[in-house]
């Protein structure tokens, strides 16, 4: 996991998809995130058919209910040979615990236990969302701590962040905790939702462990050189 670079893999059909995972290189040195469009639509059996392939599967379906919901769900996703896992910090420590324990539960025998990546406030977030919409008083640096340090006591591997943050939780909560964050891009990038960005650059000089790209490079003209200098200029 450590300098990955997970491709988010947000499209609306399958075949898209596979045209992109032909330029992309091979399946055991790639990392590519299925989020809530892909997995909605086709299931587990697509998850299931790219692990089978050698892939290595971020399942970002970001579980926020109640300690039993989130424990059943868990240990359903354990089953499908995934590499990591999300659920929202926001969800407490209880749920986070009963997810963690779902993971474990619902691993077979002789397989790893997916990685349980807590999601602190999301990178489409800014400060002024998290005061007013929010009514937080904390600031966004302040905030994103705090759930982490909820997360790590909870259990969890890592957090998803912005790289903005990630200079103030090693400090705060750890080395030994894993820091994964979108809201990655370009110089000459558009921005799209996202509001707490960083180039790839300044994600590793940050000490990000692991980026999450989308846009940046699935709707690059060229996806696989935007790729490949993505990981050049992090790893
Ligand atoms: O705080 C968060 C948590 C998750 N994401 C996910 O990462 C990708 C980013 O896509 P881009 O196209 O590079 O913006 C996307 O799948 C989100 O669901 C996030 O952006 N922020």
């Amino acid at each position: 996991m450590e300098k990955a670079v997970f491709v988010a893999l947000d499209f609306d059909s399958q075949n898209k998809v596979h045209e992109l995972l032909a330029k992309l290189g091979q399946p055991q040195e790639t990392y590519l995130k299925i989020g809530m469009e892909l997995y909605y639509h086709y299931g587990s059996d697509f998850v299931e058919k790219l692990v089978n392939q050698g892939y290595h599967i971020f399942l970002d379906l970001k579980l926020h209910d109640i300690p039993n919901t989130v424990y059943q769900a868990a240990r359903q996703i354990a089953h499908l040979g995934i590499f990591c896992t999300t659920i929202h910090a926001l969800g407490g420590s209880e749920m986070i615990y009963a997810a963690k324990k779902g993971l474990i539960d619902g691993t077979p025998t002789g397989n790893n236990t997916p990685k349980l990546l807590a999601v602190t406030e999301l990178t489409s977030i800014s400060e002024k969302i998290l005061a007013n919409e929010q009514n937080c008083s904390l600031s966004m640096t302040d905030q994103v701590v705090s759930l982490a340090q909820t997360a790590k006591k909870a259990g969890a591997d890592g957090v998803i962040c912005s790289p903005l943050e990630v200079k103030k939780l090693k400090k705060q909560v750890g080395s030994d905790f894993l820091y994964v964050t979108p809201g990655i891009r370009l110089s000459n990038s558009t921005t799209d939702d996202q509001k707490r960005i960083a180039t790839p650059q300044k994600a590793k000089e940050f000490g990000s462990s692991a980026l999450v790209v989308g846009r940046p490079i699935t709707q690059a003209e060229d996806p696989a050189l935007v790729y490949r200098e993505i990981k050049k200029e992090f790893e």
